[in-house]
């Protein structure tokens, strides 16, 4: 299968894998090419708006309609998430250590695990943010969830991951996206991998608006690609299994689902080089708020007000004057889940590995640790350059729940709070200083 790509975020593309594959000037001719089946899939309501509307036309070797009935897979109880997934939010704030990779062979979606979710898939709202290790190809297996478009974040090991529209390759540092519906196979080049997904039960991921910046800046549309087509002509049993509803369901078909030989239109995975983010920040005092390093957001029905803002904070100059350079104290309407992909964040001088994974939820006291606080506080304020390093949060309007899993693993740090404790106590001028 072929790895050229299309460029640009949300175009309309149009591709063949086999010259005159795609009809011309008509999406579904009485015949088309070859004897290939026309299907559209809708990722966005037929009515929506123009600007907001989303949806493919898929040119395949036989139509996704022929298949089995589909009855639950019993896989990976840890990927489903329909039964009492979660339990009541907590309040506290909590990190975890990084997943240990898998010694029995694991593949990606075997190795997803669901660490927290909110809103309702079934109605469209929220999220599910799961872990995965995995050390193994998946082997003529597809999947897909009907659930969501899936955030995938690779901090460890690279992915190779085939669709029904064609092939990604997505090392660490890059983020995928594979829309709602479409099926994929991930092989693991490396032989091992690690990594985080957000699957948006919401608003499609889109890329924020630019206001006073003006037209260029942040992720800039063109950093985005798409799979050229590219498909597989395999007459062998493969595995379909779909996360429908929280539930798993899995069904087999007789030949491979990536027999998509052309397609065009607007709903197509895409990955994106984080390193390509074009981060804009002060120059004179403060530090403001991570909106700033926002790579994608999936709006609510609340303007300003996001379902999911993925944000990432890359390596920058610090160059505020007179100020706290790391983030500071905060409480947050908004609840945070967060990773790191490499290197160190830096308001936490210890404890926040790659690999690892916290989540302050709304109102939740949080910010630099006491040792950072004390570097950032007695620092000499030259130009610096942090480097080496990427994090990044899921930042969510709705309350993140974590799952039972997520509370009871022993990854869960049991005394997260204490990078928070004794801190130096303000010295109020005594009543004659005072006066
Ligand atoms: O909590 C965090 O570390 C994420 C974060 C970073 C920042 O620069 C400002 C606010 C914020 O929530
Ligand atoms: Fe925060």
């Amino acid at each position: 299968m072929s790895t050229a790509m299309l460029c640009g975020f949300g175009n309309h593309h149009a591709t063949e894998a086999v010259p005159g594959a795609l009809p011309v000037g008509r999406n579904s001719p009485q015949q088309v090419p070859y004897g290939l089946y026309a299907e559209q899939l809708s990722a966005t309501a037929f009515t929506a708006p123009r600007a907001q509307n989303h949806r493919s036309w898929l040119y395949r070797m036989r139509p996704s309609a022929e298949h089995r009935p589909y009855a639950p897979y019993a896989g990976n109880p840890l990927l489903a998430t329909d039964q009492a997934h979660s339990l009541a939010p907590s309040p506290n704030r909590l990190r975890w250590n990084p997943l240990t990779l898998p010694t029995d062979p694991v593949d990606f979606m075997d190795g997803l695990t669901a660490y927290a979710a909110n809103g309702d898939s079934a109605a469209g709202t929220g999220c599910t943010i799961y872990l995965y290790a995995a050390n193994r190809s998946m082997e003529r297996r597809a999947f897909f969830s009907a659930d969501g478009e899936m955030l995938i974040v690779p901090q460890q090991g690279r992915l190779r991951i085939t669709t029904e529209m064609g092939v990604l390759e997505v090392p660490p540092l890059h983020l995928a996206l594979i829309p709602r519906g479409v099926r994929f196979s991930v092989s693991l080049p490396d032989g091992e991998a690690r990594g985080y997904v957000c699957e948006n039960h919401g608003a499609l991921f889109r890329l924020p608006d630019l206001g006073p910046i003006g037209s260029n800046g942040l992720a800039n549309p063109r950093d985005f690609e798409a799979p050229a087509a590219s498909y597989q002509d395999i007459e062998e049993p493969h595995q379909l299994v779909q996360k429908f509803g929280g539930s798993l369901w899995a069904s087999t078909i007789a030949h491979s689902p990536f027999d998509v030989v052309a397609w065009h239109g607007n709903v197509a995975p895409y990955r994106y080089d984080l390193r390509h983010f074009n981060a804009i920040n002060t120059v004179s005092f403060d530090h403001p708020d991570p909106s700033i390093f926002t790579v994608l957001t999936s709006p609510s029905d609340t303007p300003g007000t996001a379902n999911i803002d993925f944000v990432i904070f890359p390596p920058r100059w610090m160059v505020a004057e007179d100020t706290f350079r790391p983030p500071w104290f905060h409480r947050n309407v908004m609840s945070e889940f967060m990773g790191l992909i490499e290197g160190t964040y830096d308001a936490k001088a210890g404890g926040f590995a790659p690999g690892g994974a916290s989540l302050h939820n709304c109102m939740s006291a949080h910010g630099p640790d006491v040792a950072s606080h004390a570097a950032a506080t007695s620092a000499t304020l030259a130009p610096h350059k942090i480097e080496d390093t990427m994090a990044f949060m899921f930042e969510s309007r709705y309350l993140i729940a974590p799952t039972r899993w997520a509370m009871e693993t022993p990854l869960l740090q049991d005394d997260y709070d204490a990078c928070w404790q004794e801190f130096a106590k303000a010295r109020l001028p005594t009543g004659e200083d005072a006066a």
